[in-house]
């Protein structure tokens, strides 16, 4: 079998056969490679089982909004409670959904060296931890950083999409899907947002400059077997600094949700998505609706592949409401950005709630 030999990041060098499945890997992310991944002491899955299963399905399903019949009080209730749900009737054709999931699969699927090659502005190809990454702007992460996310992936900014051709017939056929599921996405965020901004009662204007569908970027992600699974995640828990997320998972599953202190299994269920609200929705409806914490898990056996899409305030936007200093979303991504550079971690809304200042660590 033929053997390659390869410099990793300069420091450490494996052979490698070509056949070998895992050179789609990113090298970081190869088993029986030499990098010591060590301990990882914050981020330790428990080792109890019974802590990331759901205790009684019945007291804790995922609620499900239909999209077809959306009923106000129920979204309403929903974003209160728990800031997921589970969304049905979306529209979003089945076969374009196993389309990109087949699709996702064969790209990643290519060497790790022809990812890097073949992807290009505005199908950024990153692995590591994509909350370090501006949007529309993979920044790879330090590949000896120990917190690093068992991923690899795309970013996607949709405005881009449009004019986007590729001579690759995968990658331009992967990317008028990306472009007509963005579409849906779209769609799917406004109405789920108005529905919101009524109960809420934002004005028109505000309703208008708070979600901005140009903003909207798609994020693919393949999670990868991981031999250390119980030691590492797909992404640590996090809540999401978007005004809405959605998601589409294939089916098997890692994706946890924190609820009334427990995780608990978002379970995949074939044609249905996944919403999440994001830090920006908890900001303007005043703390009233909940942006929803959540993680993933990796496992030994399996890939998973999903995706996500991200919509945000239109730049400029201010967003008022009583418990926060007026700030926009830049404000807040550059303050994101600043905390993780000096503390390593996202402190999110607490850096713009007023009277949370106090409790904060300093900024170097
Ligand atoms: O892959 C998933 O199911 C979740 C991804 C996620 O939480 C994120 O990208 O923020
Ligand atoms: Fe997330």
């Amino acid at each position: 079998m033929a053997l390659k030999s390869m410099q990793i990041f300069g420091r450490i060098s494996i052979a490698m056969p070509t056949s070998d499945k895992f050179e789609s890997y990113p090298p970081l992310f190869r088993p029986n490679q030499t990098v010591d991944h060590g301990e990882n002491p914050t981020n330790k899955l428990p080792k109890s089982a019974s802590d990331y299963k759901l205790e009684s399905q019945s007291d804790y399903v995922l609620p499900v909004i239909d999209f077809e019949h959306i009923n106000p009080q129920n979204l309403s209730e929903v974003c209160r409670e728990w800031g997921m749900f589970r969304l049905i009737n979306h529209g979003v054709p089945d076969k374009l959904l196993k389309q990109l999931i087949d699709q996702a699969n064969q790209l990643f699927s290519l060497s790790f060296e022809s990812k890097q090659a073949l992807f290009n502005s505005p199908l950024l190809y990153f692995w590591g931890t994509p909350a370090l990454i501006l949007a529309g702007n993979a920044l790879q992460t330090d590949p000896h950083a120990q917190n690093h996310n068992w991923l690899e992936g795309l970013n996607v900014p949709l405005i881009k999409l449009s004019e986007f051709q590729c001579e690759d017939q995968l990658i331009q056929s992967f990317s008028s899907l990306l472009e007509e599921y963005g579409n849906h996405q779209t769609r799917l965020a406004k109405t789920i947002f108005n529905t919101m901004a009524e109960d809420l009662n934002f004005p028109p204007t505000k309703s208008e400059s708070y979600l901005s569908p140009p903003t909207g970027f798609l994020r693919v992600y393949r999670y990868l077997r991981c031999p250390i699974a119980e030691q590492r995640w797909g992404i640590e828990e996090h809540t999401d600094s978007s005004v809405v997320t959605i998601l589409h998972q294939d089916q098997v599953g890692g994706l946890q949700v924190y609820k009334d202190n427990k995780w608990l299994d978002v379970e995949p269920i074939h044609d249905t998505l996944i919403v999440n609200l994001g830090d920006m929705m908890q900001a303007m409806s005043n703390d009233e609706y909940v942006s929803a914490k959540h993680r993933v898990r990796v496992n030994m056996e399996q890939e998973r592949i999903s995706f996500g899409y991200f919509i945000f305030p239109g730049e400029g936007s201010v967003i008022e409401s009583p418990k926060y200093k007026p700030f926009t979303f830049d404000d807040f991504r550059a303050q994101k950005e600043l905390d993780l550079k000096t503390t390593g971690i996202k402190i999110g809304l607490p850096r713009f709630r007023i009277g949370d200042e106090q409790e904060l660590p300093m900024e170097d």
